[in-house]
């Protein structure tokens, strides 16, 4: 799914209204009941209040036309019309006088107003919507504070008053912490970044029609990888396939101490479709590997007890490996660095695909500096977490916006897709598109579910998925199967061998 930016949000209205065409007044109509489609899905009616907080603009309409629509289905509806200005749009005016003839608008124009509101409240956010063009300050701010104070649940019409739909806000900035975000057609950019999470709360999109010719046309830069979208890249296994048919992976990982960090990976390599996997590990791994994952195939680090010391020979990669996955468990030791600039270094030579992770980028970060990327060959998947990302880049960044930009730079320039995981991961590629994941929860905040993506990942790459695939595909996947977890365990309780027991390809 597209994420447009609010310039062609804006452009998408006139089109629909130009090209269907619709009144612009009858596509606020459409919007709103949009919206209450949603809220009666959501909430029954029941012993308690529904507040309605209008601004003076379209958003304002929206909470207005909203109201009236509530109304006869049976809600409590209180709406207040908070005047912070003397200027109202066209829309705003005519859902007003629409609106009086039903219910009594309470009008707020006075900064010592003080808000009855009570935790069994429901508050609809309509105070302002994408249009806003500077802080909230006054009347409004002193409304926004109050109803942020309270303990009703606050639902946002199309974006949380006051949050800039896709550039950062300043940090005083006053904003409504919504606990639903309901967003018309596109989600915004800001729903992605972690700076916003404690505004957006839960966000969902409802159809609003608007001209999908625009939207098809539109060319954007950020994307939300749907579930439809992102599980129809699967690729379905033949009839008469063989092991040969899905590759063979190589999956270098774990060091001293550190042996459940290529277990993990190892197995989720194999419960996602890879032909047949080998694990490179030191030698005193190789009894508990071979216990725990008969499936796989082992090859021994010689020489060395303690950690990755391989002097790689193309003789041990050409034809043998369709994919290699390097990095979890394998430590930051010196020596392991000049292994990995070997194999980095052959994997080039016989364009075999990489993904490279944790301590894989940390001895990049560490050892090689700000030329790190001169070493890795073009197209592979990185997949470092906020802090590895960090030091990757060697930059830290003032706002979330500022991180995808670099993110983005760290793609283009080294034709490299990273993916920078979190809640949504975001997947650079390196035609300059974002692509945000959908899957995945809070729980997978646990040691090890990264090793566990790596596996995953480097098991698509060996089955002939491009890259870009392989990423999308996998870091889904990988969300999924810790959704799945989290309900059979809970967030709290699952562990990264759940998410693995839980891969669904
Ligand atoms: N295509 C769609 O998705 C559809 C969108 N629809 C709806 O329209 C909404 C966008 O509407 P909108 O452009 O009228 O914006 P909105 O924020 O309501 O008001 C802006 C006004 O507020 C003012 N203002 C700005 N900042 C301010 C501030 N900090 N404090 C105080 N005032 C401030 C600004 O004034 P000015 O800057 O000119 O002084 C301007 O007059 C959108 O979010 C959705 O709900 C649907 O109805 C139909 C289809
Ligand atoms: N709050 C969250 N919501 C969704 N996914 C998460 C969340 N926290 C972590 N994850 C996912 O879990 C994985 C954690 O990876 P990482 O930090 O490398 O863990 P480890 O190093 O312990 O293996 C990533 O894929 C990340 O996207
Ligand atoms: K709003």
């Amino acid at each position: 799914m597209k994420i447009l930016s609010l310039h062609q949000i804006r452009e998408a209205d006139c089109f629909t209204i130009e090209h269907e065409p619709i009144a612009s007044i009858d596509l606020m109509e459409r919007a709103s009941r949009a919206f209450v489609n949603w809220f009666c899905k959501s909430f029954e009616t029941g012993d308690y209040k529904v507040k309605v907080f209008c601004g003076l603009g379209d958003n304002g309409g929206d909470g207005l036309a909203i109201s009236r629509m509530l109304h006869p289905l049976g809600y409590d509806v209180e709406v207040y019309v908070v005047k912070y200005s003397s200027k109202e749009s066209d829309n705003f005016n005519i859902n007003i006088n629409r609106l009086k003839t039903q219910i009594e608008v309470n009008v707020i124009d006075d900064e010592q107003f003080t808000l009855s509101l009570n935790s069994g409240d429901i508050i609809i956010d309509a105070l302002l919507g994408s249009g806003i063009s500077r802080s909230i300050e006054g009347l409004l701010k002193t409304v926004v504070e109050q109803i942020n104070k309270s303990e009703a649940m606050i639902i946002s019409v199309d974006i949380p008053s006051g949050l800039l739909a896709d550039k950062p806000n300043n940090q005083s900035d006053t904003i409504i912490k919504a606990f639903h975000t309901v967003s018309f057609q596109v989600p915004k950019l800001a729903f992605m970044l972690p700076q916003n999470a404690e505004f957006v709360g839960n966000w969902h999109i409802v159809d609003i029609g608007l001209h999908q010719t625009f939207i098809n046309k539109a060319e954007v830069v950020f994307f939300y990888s749907t579930p439809q979208e992102v599980e129809k890249l699967i690729k379905p296994r033949a009839k008469f396939s063989h092991k040969g048919t899905y590759g063979h992976a190589l999956l270098i990982a774990g060091s001293y101490g550190m042996m459940g960090a290529a277990i993990l990976s190892a197995r989720a390599c194999m419960r996602s479709g890879v032909g047949k996997l080998t694990v490179h590990s030191i030698s005193s791994g190789l009894p508990i590997l071979q216990t725990v994952l008969p499936e796989a195939m082992y090859w021994e680090v010689l020489n060395d007890d303690k950690f990755l010391t391989t002097d790689f020979k193309i003789e041990d990669l050409n034809s043998r490996f369709q994919a290699v996955g390097v990095g979890p468990g394998i430590g930051v030791y010196e020596e392991t660095g000049i292994s990995l600039i070997k194999l980095c270094r052959l994997c080039k030579e016989l364009v075999i695909p990489m993904v490279l992770d944790a301590d894989a980028l940390n001895i990049f970060a560490s050892q090689f500096g700000d030329d790190f990327t001169n070493e890795i060959p073009e197209n592979s998947i990185l997949t470092p977490h906020p802090k590895e990302f960090r030091n990757l880049v060697n930059q830290s960044w003032n706002n979330d916006y500022e991180k995808l930009e670099l993110l983005r730079k760290l793609a283009i320039q080294n034709k490299l897709i990273v993916c920078l995981k979190g809640a949504n991961t975001a997947i650079a590629l390196p035609n300059g598109t974002i692509h945000f994941n959908s899957s995945g929860n809070a729980g997978m905040a646990t040691a090890g579910s990264g090793d566990v993506l790596t596996g995953i990942i480097t098991a698509l790459l060996a089955q002939g998925y491009s890259p870009d695939e392989a990423a999308i595909l996998g870091v889904y996947m990988h969300g999924k199967a810790g959704d799945i977890a989290a309900e059979k365990f809970g967030m709290t309780s699952m562990i990264a061998s759940d998410i693995i027991e839980n891969i669904r390809f």
